[in-house]
């Protein structure tokens, strides 16, 4: 796969700050990738330094093999960006918003028209384009966003939280737009939001005082969790002491984890090393007659490791 976007070393020092330390890490083409992090730990200056908003102390973005430096306008032609929240102009319609950054990006007139157009059904708003962009919902606004991200064609997306503050509908309809742009394109979305890793991010980079700290698929990094291969049984209450005191005894096992569920408990078993214990569990609960309701086997919590990665800092 082609890499279209590239940050070699980049870093940023505010004064005494160093507040991106030497970030490097590639998008390639058809990938979408989550860029994570605890508040302050330098994603927004990465993503400034990213788009070419502002000047690394040291280190280089290259978008499409063009360095942001040296060739800053061929590199950010090629770059489409939604910054965090709603776009400005909130008495212009979609349409005249559109047609606005269309010419300031130097489509030629005789394109206008066309190129709004098919902006605006990619991201299905073509029934709200004589509306005030005041009036329009959170997501539609969002929507004007993303087609003004990418009206001009770029072969590289950068999404600043671009589900933050949409219901649930919304995000839903967001994500599976951006599902859809990733297809011939790099896109990296910076996120709060653990569960859109998962929903839409081919591979994540948690990022940590200025440096990265882990880069994988979500289940690579799901993987690094203790809770991978845990086991949690759903047994009745009257028979949770006996069965955590019997979990525990099991050398593969680290740990038991409780949690009331009515007249039932919820008792998690971290397997020590992450090793598989499924099948120890699962013939002491049958031998036992502890009355299992449920039983499941954990892939890892992506929340777990980015805790753990990042402690201290949430
Ligand atoms: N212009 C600036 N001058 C001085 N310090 C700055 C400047 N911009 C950012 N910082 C500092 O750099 C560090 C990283 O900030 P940044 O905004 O990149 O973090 P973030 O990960 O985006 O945080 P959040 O999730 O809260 O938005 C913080 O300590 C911040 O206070």
């Amino acid at each position: 796969m082609d890499v279209l976007l590239e940050a070699r070393n980049l870093t940023k020092h505010f004064g005494p700050l160093k507040a991106v330390n030497g970030i490097s890490l590639q998008v390639k083409k058809g990938e979408v990738l989550g860029f994570l992090g605890p508040n302050g730990a330098g994603k927004t200056t990465t993503m400034k330094m990213l788009t070419g908003f502002l000047t690394p102390t040291e280190g280089e973005t290259y978008v499409c093999g063009e360095a942001m430096s040296t060739e800053n306008l061929k590199a950010r032609s090629h770059m489409g960006y939604l910054p965090e929240g709603a776009p400005l102009y909130g008495d212009m319609t979609p349409r005249s918003f559109l047609k606005f950054i269309a010419a300031a990006h130097n489509i030629p007139a005789v394109e206008i028209m066309d190129v709004v157009e098919s902006a605006a059904g990619a991201v299905h708003l073509s029934n709200v384009m004589e509306q005030r962009i005041e009036t329009l919902s959170k997501g539609y606004k969002r929507r004007v966003g993303l087609a003004a991200a990418i009206l001009h064609a770029p072969d590289v997306l950068v999404l600043d939280e671009p589900t933050d503050g949409l219901d649930p509908n919304q995000k839903h309809e967001v994500r599976r737009l951006i599902e859809a742009m990733s297809v011939n394109r790099a896109i990296i979305i910076s996120t709060h939001i653990l569960e859109e890793v998962e929903a839409i991010c081919h591979r994540a980079v948690i990022i940590n005082k200025g440096m990265v700290v882990a880069d994988g698929s979500p289940s690579e990094l799901k993987a690094q969790s203790r809770y991978k291969n845990a086991v949690t049984l759903l047994l009745p209450k009257a028979e949770a002491e006996k069965a955590a005191v019997a979990l525990k005894s099991i050398k593969a096992i680290e740990s038991v984890e409780a949690i009331n569920e009515g007249d039932n408990v919820r008792l998690t078993a971290i397997a020590r090393g992450r090793s598989d214990i499924a099948s120890i569990v699962s013939d002491v609960a049958s031998v036992s007659n502890w009355g299992v309701s449920q039983f499941s086997v954990d892939s890892g919590r992506l929340d777990d490791v980015f805790r753990h990665l990042t402690e201290g800092e949430v």
